[in-house]
């Protein structure tokens, strides 16, 4: 799925509305009456106090039209419009006299009026800024902000939770709803997926309003978001007359004294996920953990006993991953060196082999094109320095994946993948995974991918979905606490049974229109 630009979403708008020849405010009107069916099939009359607080932009239309849908159907309502500008939106005003009609008068807060009292059981509509945002709210807004925050009231957002922006960092933490729970319209939102601003969704899902398919579909955007639909198309089916051969050979390159584990962690994943043959390049230490911990894979051993101090190998890999448990002694860095003159094969680059990269930046320069590097936050920070904010962490990623032509895939709760100006968000996953060894799982994984055939920015993008999909299979039966890397690895072949797994049937009653 892709994430549209405010922009982008406005001539979403624009288009549905003289496609389907309908006029915005039966557009407001469908967005307003799937939240108000969200909210009926869970609530089901129940006297709960619900207050809502509308803006005066479109955002705050569909409040008061959900106002409307509330009071009709008896629900214990209390309209508050945020009067933070005399510039009300037409749709807005519409839905004013609507709801006037009914006999329901919003209270209209001001500057310097008091703020109503909310209860930590009561309901808060938040539906004061959408996409809309474009400068930070007025003081006295960013206090009424804080005040439904403190409130400890049940807080659903319509769209967006109110305060954040769709392209650009927050400027002021507190001025921002915190949301229990978000409903978004048609498409989700980039910001509920970097770290900075994801936090202010608590959860979030989407409302199908009806937006024309074909503009959706057509429209290019910079960003996407990653699930089953996605990756199905890129999985390669295994042929009947193949042989091992037919699935590569992978390289892993790594370890040192105490860190061989990661070596083993990360051949392992690389056959899990289906390379035909693997091979471990280690320090001779490395020799006897590996053999006996993994019978299937072929070892070789550096001229050192504890860590790398020569890449030389008489084998002909497809592929080779490299990095993992590596260390930074300064002979591994010579080794490096005078590996990357000569290494013409795919690379798979993480964790030691990164920071190496970073101490050295002219290495960089010799790495092939797509060459793969999945740093977490702080490598990646070596490698580009520095960012103001996430948005600008972008920027910055984007810039040094198209100076290097590299692939840079950025682990986190929702790891980025970015190649070619495009951003690609992962959506599997999940905190147990914050775990020792996950990313050195990932690095064998995408390995493995590549030697079967997948293009590196495809093999990328699916590795970092198999590996989440896995962690969150494995989790089902440990927890998140529990959660091992041997326990992911363990599930990466569940991963792969599940992409053919059809969604479960919606268990909800179907959604109503009024009586
Ligand atoms: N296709 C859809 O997704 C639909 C979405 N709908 C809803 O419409 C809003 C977007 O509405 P819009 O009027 O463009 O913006 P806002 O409601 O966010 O209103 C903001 C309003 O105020 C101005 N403004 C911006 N920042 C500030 C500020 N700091 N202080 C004061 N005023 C500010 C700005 O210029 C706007 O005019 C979307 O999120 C959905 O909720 C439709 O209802 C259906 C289709
Ligand atoms: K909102």
């Amino acid at each position: 799925m892709k994430f549209f630009s405010a922009k982008q979403i406005y001539a979403a708008d624009k288009f549905t509305i003289e496609k389907q020849q309908i006029s915005s405010i039966d557009l407001m009107e469908r967005a307003a009456i799937q939240i108000f069916n969200w909210l009926h099939v869970r609530m089901q009359g129940a006297q709960v106090k619900i207050h809502l607080f509308c803006g005066i932009g479109n955002n705050g239309g569909d409040g008061l039209a959900l106002a409307r849908h509330l009071k009709e159907h008896g629900y214990n309502i209390e309209v508050n419009v945020v009067n933070y500008s005399d510039k009300r939106s037409k749709d807005f005003l519409i839905n004013l006299d609507r709801l006037k009609e009914r006999k329901v008068w919003p209270n209209f807060l001001e500057r310097d009026g008091e703020f109503t009292v909310i209860g930590p059981d009561d309901i808060i509509i938040d539906a004061i800024f959408g996409i809309g945002l474009n400068r930070s709210p007025d003081p006295w807004v960013a206090r009424l902000i804080g005040h439904l925050n403190s409130s400890g009231a049940f807080i659903l957002s319509i769209d967006i939770p109110s305060g954040l922006y769709m392209d650009k960092a927050i400027e002021d933490v507190n001025a921002v709803i915190k949301a229990n729970h978000v409903l978004s319209f048609q498409v989700p939102k980039l910001v509920f997926f970097l770290p900075e601003t994801g936090v202010f969704s608590n959860q979030w899902e989407i409302l199908d309003i009806g937006l024309d398919q074909e503009y959706l579909k057509d429209t290019e955007t910079e960003f996407e978001v990653i699930g089953k639909s996605e990756v199905l198309p890129m999985y390669k089916p295994r042929e009947k007359f193949s042989h091992k051969g037919t699935y590569g050979h992978s390289l892993i390159i790594g370890g040192s004294y105490g860190k061989i584990g990661a070596v083993t962690l990360s051949a392992k994943a690389c056959l899990t996920s289906g390379s035909g043959l693997v091979t471990a390049y280690v320090p001779r230490c490395g020799y006897v953990p590996i053999q006996t911990a993994l019978p299937e894979v072929m070892v070789i051993t550096d001229k050192n006993e504890t860590a790398i101090g020569a890449i030389t190998f008489d084998i002909k890999p497809t592929v080779i991953g490299l990095g993992i448990g590596m260390g930074m002694a300064s002979e591994t860095g010579d080794a490096l060196s005078e590996f990357l003159e000569t290494n013409k094969l795919p690379l798979v680059i993480d964790a030691d082999g990164l920071n190496l990269l970073a101490k050295h930046k002219s290495f960089l320069n010799k790495l092939p094109s797509k060459t793969i590097l999945t740093p977490h936050p702080k490598e990646l920070e070596r490698l580009i320095g520095t960012w103001k904010d996430d948005f600008d962490m972008l920027k910055k990623a984007k810039v040094f994946s198209k100076k290097y032509d590299v692939i840079l895939t950025i682990k986190g709760a929702h790891t980025m993948t970015i190649y070619n100006n495009h951003g690609y968000v992962n959506s599997t996953g999940n905190p147990g995974m914050a775990t020792a060894g996950s990313g050195d799982a990932l690095t064998g994984i995408i390995t493995g991918l590549i030697a079967q055939g997948y293009e590196p920015l495809q093999a990328a993008i699916f590795g970092v979905y198999l590996h989440g999909m896995a962690g969150d299979l494995a989790i089902e039966h440990t927890g998140y606490q529990a959660l091992t890397t041997s326990k992911l690895i363990d599930n990466i072949g569940m991963a792969f049974v599940d992409l053919f797994k059809m969604p479960e049937p919606p268990q909800e009653a179907e959604p109503q229109e009024k009586p």
